[in-house]
């Protein structure tokens, strides 16, 4: 298993959760709550809720039989940590973080998550991405689940947490492994060069390089083709089952798309446009809400449709799922706010 257990921001974290384990035996007894072996949800035992309890009970409570286990903290450190990358407030270096939150280490992933959470300071803000059901189980992402199965289940879930994510898209996505095979087998060998030439071609900014230099990027788009076409043509698969698998192939589309978009900047061509960008973008909205990545992406079609005469009813369309997505990942519902959070998305992506 690739975990990292020498990791300094890990260590650094146990250090002081050791400190003040051995200074605090409710926190202690609290933490142990927490997920420690890598096991898959179904073989795994249901934690105490003791510590949610109200009013909250004192330390004799808890009785001396635990002991502070450095190692069993790191392993709780492997399962349930949180890390990340913030902006100073002067906002031009970037500081890694990795920090235990008892609560949300207790809710489960699913690469159609219903959550979406912020961190700020040493607080976690979670909160819904998308209406939610009473009853209905709340859910967040581990991992980015921008990418098809075979990709996730690799990469990520597996190597960080160890076990095999069962939400329901990953078991539709499951059951149409075989007719997907050869289409996913080469977004994972093609994924990291078109990543590479993408950012690549960001770098290049006083010479922008020409559309065929991008060879895998190319490649890739073809990818996402013959995906829509397949789903397209399989029975049985319900609208969002579609949008699933689409959302999950749809760093393969934008590829191209935002090469195209930032060859015709430079070279002052009028702006592009492609119908299939709003289609994408509401794959991405219905599997993962509350992605700052579609954010990005929604004022990107914001800004070209203004300069396209006869787009701009899309635009305004987009606009509104803009706004949407903004409550939905920052739970700011002011439309002021909304608009100056959108205008700051497209950051991420550098050349617009
Ligand atoms: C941070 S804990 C989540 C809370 C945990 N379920 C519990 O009861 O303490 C992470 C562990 O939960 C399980 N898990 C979370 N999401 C899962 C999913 N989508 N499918 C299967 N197991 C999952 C895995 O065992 C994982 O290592």
């Amino acid at each position: 298993m690739a975990m990292s257990y020498d990791d300094p921001h890990r260590v650094l974290l146990l250090m002081r959760l050791v400190a003040r384990a051995q200074d605090d035996p409710l926190f202690l007894k609290q933490m142990y709550c927490l997920a420690h072996t890598q096991s898959s949800q179904d073989e795994m035992e249901v934690p105490s809720m003791d510590f949610l309890a109200s009013p909250p009970r004192s330390p004799s409570d808890y009785g001396t039989d635990v002991h502070v286990d450095p190692s069993r903290i790191m392993d709780i450190i492997m399962l349930n940590s949180f890390e990340g990358e913030f902006k100073d407030d002067n906002q031009e270096s970037k500081t890694w973080f990795c920090g235990l939150y008892l609560i949300p280490s207790l809710i489960n992933h699913s690469c159609h998550r219903n959550a979406s959470r912020l961190i700020v300071g040493g607080t976690m803000i979670l909160h819904a991405a998308t209406d939610i059901q009473k009853g209905e189980e709340i859910t967040i992402t581990y991992i980015s689940t921008v990418a098809p199965l075979e990709l996730r289940h690799k990469s990520s879930l597996a190597m960080k947490f160890g076990f095999k994510c069962k939400c329901k898209r990953c078991i539709v996505e499951d059951s149409l492994r075989h007719s997907l095979s050869d289409v996913s087998e080469m977004y994972c060998n093609l994924h990291d060069k078109a990543f590479d030439e993408v950012r690549k071609a960001i770098s290049l900014v006083s010479h922008p390089p020409t559309e065929s230099s991008f060879s895998a990027v190319a490649q890739f788009r073809s990818i996402f083709d013959r995906v829509s076409s397949r789903i397209r043509s399989e029975y049985g698969l319900s609208e969002i089952e579609r949008k699933w698998i689409m959302a999950g192939y749809s760093s393969a589309y934008l590829g191209k798309w935002l090469i195209r978009g930032y060859i015709a900047r430079f070279s002052k061509k009028p702006a592009i446009w492609d119908d299939t960008i709003v289609e994408v973008v509401e794959a991405l909205r219905t599997t993962i809400p509350g992605l700052p990545h579609t954010l990005s992406l929604i004022t990107l079609i914001v800004a070209i449709t203004q300069r396209l005469e006869n787009k701009h009813e899309i635009g305004k369309d987009v606009f509104k799922m803009g706004l949407a997505e903004c409550s939905g990942i920052y739970g700011n519902l002011r439309s002021d706010v909304c608009i100056k959070l959108m205008e700051k998305s497209t950051e991420v992506i550098p050349f617009f």
